[in-house]
């Protein structure tokens, strides 16, 4: 089922999630669910945080060359860690936790990953481009951190401002 994503500046964004024990259907439901809801929502990307669940688990589908998220492409990351970074490379960033705000930033071009799919089985995986970006964006939701955090001093200045005019315009 589609469920609610919590936005900022809910302070639940800033947990640091738990690692991933048991590969069971409740697991399976979760990235079940996840998967529901990123699609109803137009993402490409979202970490369990971003459900309110602070567990190692995000999933990625990038949009395809034909213009669509295949599910055959569809990952399933479970407790990932960067075993190494290549290069650095600037992409302009969204998140569904923070609506209607995309920023520059900068990451690691390439990257290798060891994680787990739904089943505990452990997978190594070299990842370049937006394949590496989504990954480390999602990635830095499990340690609790936001996109926003890491862009310049005056790109956040922007951010809070602009923030700040559409809670009053909401109000
Ligand atoms: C209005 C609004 O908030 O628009 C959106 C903003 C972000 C997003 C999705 C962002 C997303 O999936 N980010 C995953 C992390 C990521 C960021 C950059 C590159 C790779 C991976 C979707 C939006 O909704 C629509 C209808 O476009
Ligand atoms: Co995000």
């Amino acid at each position: 089922m589609v469920l609610e994503i919590i936005t900022y500046p809910d302070k639940r964004l800033w947990e640091v999630s738990k690692p991933v024990e048991v590969f069971d259907g409740s697991l399976h439901a979760l990235l079940d669910n996840m998967y529901e809801t990123m699609l109803a929502r137009d993402g490409i990307g979202l970490a369990a945080i971003q459900v309110a669940v602070p567990l190692n688990v995000l999933i990625i589908n990038l949009v395809n060359e034909e213009g669509f998220q295949d599910k055959a492409e569809l990952k399933e990351v479970i407790n990932p860690v960067i075993l190494e970074k290549n290069g650095t490379t600037v992409y302009k960033e969204g998140c569904l936790s923070v609506p209607e705000f995309y920023e520059e930033v900068e990451r690691a071009k390439a990257i290798t990953v060891r994680y787990q799919d739904r089943f505990g089985k452990v997978i190594e995986e070299r990842l370049e481009d937006l394949w590496a970006i989504a990954m480390q964006h999602e990635m830095d939701h499990l340690a609790g951190k936001l996109f926003i955090e890491k862009i310049s001093y005056l790109k956040r200045k922007k951010f809070d401002k602009e923030f700040k005019k559409r809670q009053r315009e909401k109000a």
